[in-house]
């Protein structure tokens, strides 16, 4: 892909500990512009789509059961977030995912705002046989896919990644990759490792869709990670130094929104 506006400078993926230590991945989806198939909730389309590509990525969305499968089959990665939750996509999400795992393409659960919801809720629960590489969310939709609490309010938690820990190691049991509890302080397991990522900044919180843009990345960089660990943090650490680059350069909550996307593509950019 061509671009013929120039990168803001960011930081560098060398002196960054965080970054440096993520930063094969950020290389290797540069190099590579996954396309990732999101189905994700209307209202953060937008976010997700250009923040891929803000990224390094190509997104590809689709609403319609029919096509959905078929659209997958030419993906590197799905993403699946449960948030607005069409009747279509409430039928066709199993079947997309079986497609996914099929061609042993990597895939991402975001089960946004499960836990009253009556059908996301235990369609979520149910896709963890699916063997998602990752499943990212927030620490009530975490809690609330082992049955521990109601969820959050609506869309935003109303717990911290610390107090999930355990539901998140239920998770992994379930599901056999990795889980990313985001938050303030970021939590990223899987069976065998554990890692907290305490950066970023509460200004993710008030722009719609960084959660769900966080979910897709994922979804990208498990297509060049070894593993859902090694993307889950790879994004999460992405994103909350692109939130902090972006939260300095922004007025408020529309400017950062748009600050954000040059923070994606300025994080760790050529020559940055
Ligand atoms: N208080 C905070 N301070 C720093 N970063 C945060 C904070 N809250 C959320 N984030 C970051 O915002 C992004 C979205 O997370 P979150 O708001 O928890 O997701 P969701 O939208 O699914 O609830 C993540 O990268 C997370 O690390
Ligand atoms: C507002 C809203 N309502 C249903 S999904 C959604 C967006 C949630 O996005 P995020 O949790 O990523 O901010």
């Amino acid at each position: 892909m061509t671009s013929s506006l120039p990168t803001r400078p960011g930081p560098d993926l060398a002196h960054d500990p965080d970054l440096a230590a993520v930063a094969p991945v950020i290389r290797a989806l540069r190099e590579r512009a996954p396309l990732v198939h999101c189905i994700t909730a209307t209202v953060s389309m937008e976010i997700v789509a250009n923040g891929l590509l803000a990224a390094g990525a190509r997104p590809m969305m689709t609403e319609t059961l029919a096509e959905a499968p078929v659209v997958t089959t030419v993906a590197d990665a799905l993403a699946v977030n449960l948030g607005t939750l069409s009747t279509d996509a409430m039928e066709g999400i199993p079947a997309v995912v079986e497609v996914a795992v099929r061609d042993g393409r990597p895939w991402v659960l975001d089960p946004t705002a499960i836990g009253l919801a009556p059908v996301r809720t235990p369609l979520a629960r149910g896709l963890l046989d699916s063997r998602p590489a990752v499943v990212r969310g927030n620490a009530s939709e975490v809690l609330a896919l082992v049955g521990s609490g109601a969820g959050g309010r609506g869309a935003d938690s109303l717990a911290v990644p610390e107090s999930a820990e355990a539901a998140a190691r239920e998770v992994v049991r379930k599901s056999g990759g990795a889980v990313a509890v985001s938050g303030e302080t970021d939590l990223v397991l899987d069976a065998g490792r554990r890692a907290l990522v305490a950066r970023g900044t509460s200004q993710l919180t008030r722009v719609t869709g960084t959660g769900c843009l966080l979910g897709a990345l994922t979804a990208a960089c498990s297509v060049v990670a070894e593993d859902g660990f090694e993307a889950a943090l790879a994004a999460t650490v992405w994103m909350n130094v692109a939130g902090e680059l972006a939260a300095e350069r922004a007025a408020g909550p529309g400017s950062f929104r748009m600050e954000l996307l040059d923070a994606l593509d300025a994080v760790g950019a050529e020559g940055s």
